[in-house]
């Protein structure tokens, strides 16, 4: 009879230890001696770096496109299709469900389950809704704790005090339409992906942005904030310009906001929180600019109302995911811009994490004249947007639905 494991890890800020341990073959005694893979976000990192450098990857099925082109969902499906076909000894599944949409889990359970005779699959997940029902035997992130180890436990801070925001230092104008989408339609050689989308975003609101993998939110998404050739052609106005006229890139970015967690791999100095804060003012990380006395003081409040005051001079790379996660949102917030977008903040966390995150969110969204762009594909219980985007995919691409929910 196979094995199989399920670690959970809920409750616990950092364990990354126990995960490398895992990687490098120091499993449990019935496991050992079995050819191991491993399903996780930095084997996925891994694989679009070498599909950046060489311009093609084995997980690609055509060739005909890079992988790093597919949405996160159809990357991490692509991964995972990869690796079961490779029938390893045993398989570790680091958040196997995170980014995918609701459609693909239970394909997914289907397919582990198709091979669960075969493969001894060690989950790791934070969500307890997420084990594998076939997975029986399960153990607590803490029990792997080496005793001569110092600092492989830290538990994952208590939910931060109220957040009352710190004003801004100085007003940022915009017009009262702030992203207008007039039948914009977009498509990729010769494959449809947004459809006659008619969305307008006012001052002041909150939407949610939801759909399966692949309908089109990043996209959507990066058609405001990002350098998207394809943006330009389309009947698209940002604060009340067409894309492509009048502001530059950088001007019209001054205005905005945005957090996704695969931004936390783009840091990799060793700033301390102070200047990871004090650098969403002076628009570098490195810092390059003196803060002044007034931005010290700014970045010290947004600090205190995260209750992370004791944090500032840590190295921010160094902290665990949650306290990253909401330390970079307030970054990205610190301006009051006009217009804050989140991609997926919540993917990955356990309960505690998401619970900090929404709460936060929901604190900005009530608290401040910006408004927001929040995409998930998990309904997110907590989080009280006014309004929802959805994106609903079809062969000619996905059209937008517009719904809006009462107090
Ligand atoms: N350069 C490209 N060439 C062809 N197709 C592309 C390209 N870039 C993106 N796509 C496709 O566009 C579709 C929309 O991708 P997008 O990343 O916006 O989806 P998403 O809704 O954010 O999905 P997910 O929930 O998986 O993150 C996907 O099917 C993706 O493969």
């Amino acid at each position: 009879m196979t094995n199989h494991l399920g670690i959970d890890t809920s409750g616990i800020a950092d364990v990354s230890w126990l995960k490398k341990r895992f990687s490098e073959g120091d499993l449990p005694e019935n496991f050992k001696g079995k050819n191991i893979l491993e399903f996780s976000e930095s084997v996925l990192q891994h694989y679009l770096l070498e599909d950046r450098r060489h311009g093609n990857s084995i997980l690609t099925p055509d060739n005909l496109r890079t992988f790093s082109s597919y949405s996160s969902g159809e990357r991490r499906k692509m991964l995972l299709d990869h690796l079961l076909k490779q029938r390893p000894g045993v398989l570790i599944l680091d958040e196997v469900f995170d980014c995918l949409d609701k459609e693909s889990i239970p394909v997914y359970i289907q397919k582990f389950i198709n091979v669960k005779e075969e493969i001894s699959f060690i989950q790791f997940f934070r969500k307890k809704e997420d084990r594998l029902a076939f997975i029986e035997q399960v153990k607590y992130a803490e029990e792997f704790v080496d005793p001569r180890a110092e600092n492989q436990l830290s538990k994952a801070s208590e939910k931060p005090a109220h957040f009352e925001l710190p004003p801004p230092i100085n007003q940022i104008t915009a017009p009262e339409v702030l992203v207008d989408f007039k039948n914009v339609n977009l498509h990729y050689s010769g494959k449809d992906i947004l459809r006659n989308i008619s969305w307008q975003v006012r001052k002041n609101e909150f939407w949610q942005i939801s759909g399966p993998n692949g309908a089109g939110k990043s996209t959507l998404l990066d058609m405001i904030y990002g350098n998207n050739p394809k943006a330009y052609g389309t009947d698209l106005e940002i604060f009340g310009n067409r894309k492509g006229s009048g502001e530059t890139i950088w001007e019209l970015r001054e205005k905005m906001g945005f957090f996704s967690p695969s931004m936390i791999d783009l840091f990799t100095r060793r700033n301390t929180v102070l200047e990871m804060l004090v650098s969403g003012m002076v628009d570098s990380v490195g810092l390059y600019q003196q803060p002044s006395g007034t931005q010290l003081r700014c970045a010290g409040e947004w600090l205190k109302i995260l209750g992370f005051s004791r944090l500032s001079s840590q190295v921010f790379i160094e902290l665990p995911e949650t306290e990253k996660r909401l330390i970079l949102i307030a970054r990205a917030m610190i301006k009051h811009p006009p217009l804050l977008i989140l991609d997926e903040p919540t993917a990955g966390l356990d309960a505690m994490g998401i619970e900090k995150l929404v709460y936060f969110v929901n604190s900005i969204a009530a608290n401040s004249e910006t408004t927001i762009l929040y995409v998930s594909h998990r309904p997110e219980k907590e989080l009280q947007p006014d309004a929802e985007l959805r994106l609903v995919p079809s062969s000619e691409g996905s059209t937008g639905e517009v719904l809006r929910f009462q107090d």
